[in-house]
């Protein structure tokens, strides 16, 4: 379980999260959803360690995450910034050795050799292997940069919009791997994610933020409610429960939007 408690985070004199509090369970899918500006990337990355809040707490189980080496924090959470970016001239393989950096710090070990290979055949990646990042699809590329994530071993991995620009096949691949990440091996996964359907069908727990506080979190089922959902985006929702799962409707054509 992951707790942030009374989080306030400002950047000069602009404060961008007042009072936040909420719980990523453990072993479990967490959408952070919300509207442009809300903060759901400012929360991402305070609970990544990639920013300081400036004032409250976050605690991974009960330890206090600022008591912990950031060497050693990167052996329990590993994080995928939004449309990463890399300059050099990689291959896939080398790519996802980066993610062995907390243990290897540059040398590789056969058990690192191993956690690379395991991270490419879990996202079935092997016909890849060799190519060069920048000569990949943008789907390609964001399951490389997932791979990578996934090489780190950690049993957190926060993921800031892994679905962006992604095709729905990509999407759903990309969904289904961080689905088969905390069912089959017990991670936790928490990712700012826009798209409501992937999140209230692929997520077990959501926490939703506008304005920079939280307007409501807990199980899928209890959060993601007409009314809600309304609330917080300022749109007319109508949601369907079908046997596949839940659509949230916010098309309507002719409707104005209020
Ligand atoms: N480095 C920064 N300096 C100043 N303000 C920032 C900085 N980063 C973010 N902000 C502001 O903080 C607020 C929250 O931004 P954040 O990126 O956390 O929101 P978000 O919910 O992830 O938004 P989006 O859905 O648009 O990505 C926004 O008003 C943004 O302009």
């Amino acid at each position: 379980m992951i707790t942030v408690h009374n989080i306030h985070k400002a950047y000069g004199a602009k404060t961008v999260l007042s009072g936040v509090s909420a719980q990523f369970p453990a072993q479990r899918v967490t959408s952070l959803i919300g509207p442009n500006g809300a903060g759901k990337t400012t929360l991402l990355l305070l609970i990544a360690r990639l920013l300081e809040p400036t004032q409250g707490d976050i605690l991974i189980g009960d330890r206090r995450v600022s008591g912990i080496r950031i060497s050693e924090y990167a052996k329990h959470v590993a994080t995928l910034r939004q449309s990463p970016d890399f300059n050099l001239r990689l291959t896939v393989e080398e790519l996802v050795a980066f993610g062995r950096f907390p243990y290897s710090r540059g040398a590789l070990t056969p058990e690192d050799h191993h956690a690379i290979d395991e991270a490419i055949a879990f996202l079935s990646l092997e016909a890849l292997r060799r190519a060069y990042i920048d000569e990949l699809s943008g789907g390609q590329r964001q399951m490389a940069f997932l791979a990578m994530t996934i090489a780190q071993q950690t049993n957190v991995l926060l993921l800031d919009e892994p679905l962006n620009n992604l095709d729905m096949k990509h999407a759903v691949q990309i969904m289904r791997a961080l689905r088969r990440l905390c069912d089959e091996h017990g991670r936790t996964v928490i990712l700012v994610i826009h798209d409501i359907n992937f999140a209230a069908n692929y997520s077990d727990h959501i926490v939703a933020l506008k304005g920079g506080t939280v307007r409501f979190c807990g199980p899928v089922a209890e959060a993601v409610t007409e009314a809600r959902l309304q609330e917080l985006y300022g749109l007319d929702f109508q949601i369907i429960q079908g046997e596949r799962g839940r659509l949230c409707n916010y098309f309507n054509p002719s409707g104005e939007l209020k």
